[in-house]
């Protein structure tokens, strides 16, 4: 009688679209299928023989192993979540399964790894968790809503836009985002901090100035708007200029005219004005502060860029950005927050908004040598606002004394 035909095991490793290796006991790889190459875009030939830390930067390879833990513990691990890091440097979201080899004799060989790539399925979720990005600019709350529906007409149209929101909630990436949805996206995009210069100092950045203008003008220089040509000037802190600059300003809104310091020659500007602030202007105008006629002119549209205190259901999704950011940066693997780092941070009443966030996840990385955020590595955010304790539990004092003045 015929015996059935058996497939090799080689075969079904190679058919399948998990990737599997396995190593001896001296941790170096021995096999190594084809989804693996693929997953991790390391050719089998160069992963052969190599030790798997080299091969594998997971998330988990430093300090929680899956596959040392059951080499350890002799018990297999089923479908652990992990990050592997692709020979690109990727970040790819993976599941892993670990179990052990054993020769005939019921001596440990070495161990066996199969992982499978999550991206697709990581992409869907965040389809589905409806993650909306303006530009460089992410958020899937409601509050965001209004924001990213007049973001497209306003970046279709001509006119100046104001953004109004509090310090740290984006105002600069929305103006990018803006002008990179405008027709004059591939147009410069120059920005300038009104609040950083002293009132001469803008002017000359704005306008440029001719050579002898003043002492120390050595040559012609032109300004931002001069750079900006028929692209896009973000004035941010708008509401911090001095009254004969509210003049000037007022006139290339009105006039599109302009002329450099020390020279009499009328330059026209075909640049859009996008302006940002965080004070009320409508109460600088009533104080005398503001030009009503300037603010007229700026406040054309508005949009409001709501604080982060108010959108708390973005921090996850800003919180992995920021993760997936400093993993590349940094060059780390950090997976993401304990649960008692992720409490703490949404209690927060966030008065920096997300370029707080920003720093605090920033720090984070700095202090933890691990592949999750603790709460010991958390600044005691809260201390600046009143309203909101000092973030740690009294009775678990940070292990590492904040930076002094961060926040
Ligand atoms: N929704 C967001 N998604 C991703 N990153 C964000 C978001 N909002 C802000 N950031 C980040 O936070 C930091 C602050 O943003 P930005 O400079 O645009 O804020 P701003 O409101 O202009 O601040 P300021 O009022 O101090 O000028 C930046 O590093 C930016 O990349």
């Amino acid at each position: 009688m015929e015996s059935p035909s058996i497939v090799p095991s080689d075969v079904i490793l190679e058919s399948i679209s998990d990737g599997v290796f396995t190593v001896g006991n001296d941790w170096r790889i021995a096999s190594f299928n084809r989804a693996a190459e693929q997953i991790t875009g390391v050719p089998r030939k160069e992963a052969i023989g190599r030790l798997c830390s080299e091969v594998f930067r997971s998330s988990m390879c430093e300090g929680a192993c899956a596959l040392r833990k059951t080499l350890e513990t002799g018990q297999p691990l089923i479908a652990h979540a992990c990050y592997i890091v692709n020979a690109d440097g990727e970040r790819i979201p993976a599941s892993v399964s670990t179990a052990v080899l054993k020769d005939e004799a019921g001596n440990m060989i070495g161990g066996a790894e199969t992982f499978r790539d999550l991206s697709e399925i990581e992409t869907l979720r965040k389809q589905i968790s409806g993650r909306y990005t303006l530009g460089d600019l992410i958020s899937h709350s409601h509050a965001m809503q209004p924001v990213y529906e007049m973001t497209s007409s306003v970046a279709n149209s001509n006119i100046t836009a104001l953004i109004h929101g509090e310090t740290g909630t984006g105002k600069e990436l929305l103006a990018r985002a803006i002008h990179g949805m405008s027709p004059r996206s591939a147009k410069p995009f120059v920005a300038i901090n009104c609040a950083a210069l002293p009132d001469t100092l803008l002017e000359s950045e704005l306008f440029g100035y001719k050579k002898g203008a003043f002492t120390g003008a050595v040559q012609d220089r032109e300004g931002r708007f001069a750079q900006a040509r028929d692209g896009t000037v973000f004035l941010d802190e708008i509401g911090e200029i001095s009254p004969a600059l509210q003049v000037r300003l007022l006139r290339v809104l009105q006039e599109h005219t302009y002329e450099p310091l020390g020279s009499n020659e009328t330059r026209r500007t075909e640049a859009r004005i996008i302006a940002a602030t965080h004070r009320d202007l409508s109460a600088l105008v009533e104080s005398g502060e503001f030009r009503e006629d300037l603010f007229y002119r700026i406040n054309v549209i508005r949009i409001d860029l709501p604080p982060l205190r108010s959108r708390k259901e973005d921090l996850p999704l800003l919180i992995d950005h920021f993760i997936e950011r400093f993993n590349r940066i940094h060059n780390k693997n950090i997976a993401g927050l304990s649960n008692g780092a992720n409490s703490l941070l949404m209690a927060h009443d966030w008065p920096g908004n997300v370029r707080e966030l920003e720093n605090i996840v920033e720090r984070a990385f700095v202090l933890c040598n691990g592949t999750q955020i603790e709460i010991r590595h958390l600044p005691p955010v809260g201390s600046r606002a009143p309203a909101t304790p000092n973030i740690y539990p009294t009775s678990a004092p940070p292990a590492v004394a904040p930076k002094p003045g961060l926040f």
